[in-house]
C-alpha cells in the first residue's frame, strides 16, 4: 500500500498565504485496478492562478490544485509502461492514481539532456501562454515593439524570446535589477525595474518613444492603466494576468482607460492558456524546437523537497523566482 503525502488548503488565503494556510496530510492510496496506474511527482509547479483560482474553485480542506510532471511506477494499463514520464494536474501531491485520461505523456522526442521540469515551464503551460498569446491574441508582426510586464517569470521570459524570434523589439520590466540583467542576457531591447524608476510614464516614453504595437500584460493593475497611453494606433493588448491584484484584501481603483482604447482604437483580449489546449501538441513542439536549438533559454527557481512546497508558492507571489519556480520532491 503506498500513501501519499498531500497539501490540503486548510484556510481560504486573506491576502498574502501564508504557511499556516495549508496544511500536509496522508492519504493511503488503494491497490490499483485493471486499467489503472500508480505515478509519483517529480516536480511538481507552483503558479500565480493558483491564488484567484483556490477562491474560485476550492474549498477548504481540498488538495491544492497545480500540476505536474509524474513518473509511472506500476502500471495495469497497456497504453502506459512503467517508467514513462507525463504531465498532469491532480494537485499539489506526492502520489497518485490514474485511470490514464488525465495524462499527458511527455513527447517521444524529449532529450535525455533536457530536464524534464521544462514541461511545467517553457514548453508547458506558462510557455504555451506566451506562445498563443503572443502568436494569436496580440497576432505580432516582425518589426512591431512589444512591451511585458514581469518579464523574467515563467511567462514574461518566454513572450520576450519569441518576440525577438518574431523580430520584434521587446521592452521589459521586473522587480530587480538582477532580473532586469538577465532579461538584457536573454535579449530584450530595453528592460527596467518597475520598482525603482521615478516614472513609470516616462520610463515607458523613453524605451519606445513611439509607442508599443503590442502590449503582453500579466500584471495589470496600475501599471496596466499607465501603459495603455503608450500605445500606437490598432494596437493590441494580450490581458493575460493581473497578479497585482491576486492578493488585494480592498480592490484596486482602475483610472480610465476607455479614452486610449478608443481614440487609438485597441483591441483588447483577455486569454486563458487552456482554450489553446487543442493545439498544445504544435505549441510544444515549437517551443522544444527553440529550447532545442538554443533560441529559447530558460531559468528555473527550484527548491527541493515536497515539503517546502507552501514557502516556494509564496516566494514566488512575492517575486522571489527568477524564471519559472519548480518544486523537486
Ligand atoms: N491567461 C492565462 O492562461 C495564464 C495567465 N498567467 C498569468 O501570467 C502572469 C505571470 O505568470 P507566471 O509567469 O507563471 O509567473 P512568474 O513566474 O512571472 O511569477 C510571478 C511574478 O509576478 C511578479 N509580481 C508579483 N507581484 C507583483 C506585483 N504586485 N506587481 C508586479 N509584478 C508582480 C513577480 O516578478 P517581478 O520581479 O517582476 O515583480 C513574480 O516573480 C500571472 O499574472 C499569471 O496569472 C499565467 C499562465 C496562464
Ligand atoms: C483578479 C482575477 C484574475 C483572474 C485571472 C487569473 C489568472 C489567470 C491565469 O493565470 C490563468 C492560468 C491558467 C492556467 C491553466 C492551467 C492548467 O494547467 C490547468 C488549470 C486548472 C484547470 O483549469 O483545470
Amino acid at each position: 500500500m503506498v500513501t501519499a503525502k498531500v497539501w490540503v488548503l486548510k484556510k481560504h488565503f486573506e491576502g498574502f498565504p501564508q504557511t499556516s494556510d495549508f496544511e500536509m496530510k496522508q492519504e493511503a492510496l488503494a491497490n490499483l485496478k485493471d486499467g489503472e496506474l500508480l505515478l509519483e511527482s517529480v516536480f511538481l509547479s507552483v503558479d500565480p492562478y493558483m491564488r484567484p483560482y483556490s477562491k474560485r474553485d476550492m474549498k477548504e480542506g481540498d488538495v491544492m490544485i497545480g500540476t505536474q510532471v509524474a513518473r509511472i511506477v506500476e502500471s495495469k494499463n497497456p497504453a502506459f509502461a512503467v517508467g514513462a514520464f507525463v504531465v498532469a494536474n491532480r494537485g499539489w501531491r506526492t502520489h497518485f492514481i490514474s485511470d490514464g485520461k488525465d495524462l499527458n505523456l511527455l513527447p517521444a522526442s524529449w532529450p535525455e539532456s533536457l530536464p524534464k521540469s521544462l514541461a511545467l515551464g517553457t514548453v508547458g503551460m506558462p510557455g504555451l501562454t506566451a506562445y498563443f498569446g503572443l502568436f494569436e491574441v496580440c497576432k505580432m508582426k516582425p518589426g512591431e515593439t512589444v512591451l511585458v510586464n514581469a518579464a523574467a517569470g515563467a511567462v514574461g521570459s518566454v513572450v520576450g524570446q519569441l518576440a525577438k524570434i518574431g523580430g520584434c523589439k521587446v521592452v521589459g520590466c521586473a522587480g530587480s535589477d538582477s532580473k532586469v540583467a538577465y532579461l538584457k542576457k536573454i535579449g530584450f531591447d530595453e528592460a527596467f525595474n518597475y520598482k525603482t524608476v521615478t516614472c513609470l510614464d516616462e520610463t515607458l516614453r523613453k524605451a519606445s518613444p513611439d509607442g508599443y504595437d503590442c502590449f503582453f500584460d500579466n500584471v495589470g493593475g496600475e501599471f496596466a492603466s499607465i501603459a495603455i497611453n503608450h500605445m500606437k494606433k490598432y494596437g493590441r493588448i494580450a490581458v493575460c494576468g493581473a497578479i497585482s491584484q491576486y492578493n488585494d484584501t480592498v480592490p484596486q481603483k482602475g483610472p480610465y482607460i476607455q479614452f486610449p482604447m478608443i481614440f487609438n482604437e485597441l483591441s483588447m483580449k483577455g486569454f486563458i492558456v487552456t482554450s489553446w489546449y487543442n493545439r498544445r501538441e504544435e505549441g510544444v513542439k515549437a517551443l522544444l524546437k527553440w529550447v532545442l536549438e538554443g533560441k529559447l533559454k530558460y531559468h528555473e527557481q527550484v527548491t527541493e523537497r515536497f515539503e517546502n512546497m507552501p514557502a516556494a508558492f509564496i516566494g514566488m507571489l512575492k517575486g522571489e523566482n527568477l524564471g519559472k519556480a519548480i518544486i523537486k520532491v
